[in-house]
């Protein structure tokens, strides 16, 4: 299979809905540029004394509407390219629930799972320093991503204030609440995907209670979103995946089971004993109502999108379909609810974090549910009537308004007529 670029592929997504909108070129061109890429290679030192060289990447793509913001990853598939391709969705993510950020993001090429906590620690407190030359709590906010958690979160707060000499809770979202994390952070991304779930089954006619859903990825955003699907909506979850392979029950899974199943088992689903194993190919075709790619990006691909049979898929993860096989899902009539509405809980978390960490003041987890489901409600809303007066597709509906605000933006802000 020919090598995918990922951040190529973002900008097709981007140059179908300029052409839509009639975006002027010139516009076009700045906003499809990432503003700033740092890439950063640096030494940790192992436990058996040995010194390694890492490689990791932080881009900011527009800050037209506010400071960066987005996740840091770390995963041995890394690339600048990937890198540019996240910071680019986090643009419009944070543009289409409207909330005054631009976008950022991070990654270091790395198997978390093959370092000891030492050296993980060590390895994170440098690349963070690496990074404070263009970090800053009004300029560039991280947060948590693939294989990163609050424990990395408190270690990149830490490393900031102590280069910085006080403690700044700003600087990074997704921390702990003990030291100015925000309550619900860590199922906001999973959330997210419940409000728009359950907008899009009242969109398509379906039944809550007997939709089926299949969950790919059974990680930070696929475990809390299979979870709140289940015990909020009523969905039957008939399977889950993570790396090791999938489980599959027609009745429906139960999920806290299976979270304590995964916790006591090196973090696997595999083996689970009240379901039959399937494969992650098998489950992203199953024959459900509702497919929830949540794991990595390129997970529906030429290769298997013929295959797929869900009616709506609603995308948790970053970038899990190429533009050829969207083409060919929009053609099976499927809908989709793309990534960057889809998966924007966890960001808009995160800004609840931000404000409540600059004021000091934190709020109670139902401020913090009352008003995310509220902005991802009035964000699916818009962009179902974008599409409509489009007469296009969600993501390019999606695109348009967010393209609108950080051109509007930029517009304001001058050089362009
Ligand atoms: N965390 C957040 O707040 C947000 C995350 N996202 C996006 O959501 C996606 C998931 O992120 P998150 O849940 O945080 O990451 P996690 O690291 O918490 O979980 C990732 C999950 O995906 C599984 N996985 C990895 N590779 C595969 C594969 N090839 N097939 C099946 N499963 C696989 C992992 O399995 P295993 O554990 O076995 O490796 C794990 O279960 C990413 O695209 C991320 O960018 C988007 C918005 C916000
Ligand atoms: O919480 C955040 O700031 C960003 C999370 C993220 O990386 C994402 O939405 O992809």
């Amino acid at each position: 299979m020919a090598e995918i670029n990922l951040f190529e592929n973002a900008l097709k997504q981007f140059r179908k809905a300029a052409k839509v909108m009639e975006l002027d070129p010139c516009l076009a061109d700045v906003l499809m540029h990432p503003k700033r890429e740092l890439t950063v290679n640096f030494p940790v030192r192992m436990d058996d004394g040995s010194v390694k060289v890492f490689t990791g990447h932080r881009v900011q793509h527009n800050i037209a509407r506010g400071p960066a913001k987005g996740g840091i990853r770390y995963h041995p598939s890394v690339t600048l390219d990937e890198v540019k391709a996240l910071a680019f969705w986090m643009t419009w993510k944070c543009a289409v629930v409207g909330i005054p950020y631009g976008g950022g993001k991070g990654g270091v090429a790395v198997d978390p799972s093959k370092l000891s906590t030492g050296e993980l620690e060590r390895l994170s407190r440098r690349f963070f320093s690496e990074i404070q030359v263009i970090i800053g709590e009004d300029k560039d906010i991280p947060a948590p991503d693939v294989n990163t958690n609050a424990q990395i979160m408190s270690w990149f707060m830490d490393t900031y204030s102590m280069n910085v000499g006080h403690s700044v809770l700003g600087i990074v979202t997704g921390k702990p609440m003990d030291i100015g994390g925000s309550a619900g952070r860590p199922e906001a991304t999973g959330r997210g995907v419940r409000v728009v779930t359950e907008e899009a089954i009242n969109y398509k006619g379906l039944d809550a209670e007997s939709a089926t859903i299949a969950v790919q990825g059974f990680g930070n955003v696929g475990s809390y979103a299979a979870k709140l699907i289940k015990d909020e909506l009523g969905s039957k979850i008939v399977a889950l995946s993570d790396v090791s392979g999938g489980i599959y029950n027609p009745d429906g899974l139960d999920i806290d089971d299976v979270i304590a199943y995964r916790d006591q088992n090196n973090g696997v689903v595999k083996g689970y004993p009240n379901a039959k194993a399937i494969t992650n190919e098998e489950l992203l075709t199953l024959d459900v109502d509702i497919l929830i790619p949540a794991a990595l990006e390129n997970a529906i691909t030429m290769e298997n999108v013929n295959d797929v049979r869900a009616k709506v898929i609603v995308e948790g993860a970053n970038g899990p379909v190429t533009p050829e096989a969207e083409e060919i899902l929009l053609e099976k009539g499927i809908f989709i609810v793309p990534d960057f509405l889809a998966n924007a809980g966890g960001v808009t978390v995160s800004y609840f974090e931000w404000v409540q960490g600059l004021q000091w003041y934190f709020w109670d987890i139902e401020d913090v549910r009352k008003a995310l489901h509220k902005i991802m409600r009035q964000a699916f809303s818009n962009v179902v009537n974008t599409m409509h007066k489009y007469n296009t597709d969600m993501r390019t509906a999606a695109y348009i308004v967010a393209i609108d605000r950080v051109a509007t933006a930029t517009k304001l802000r001058g050089i362009y007529p």
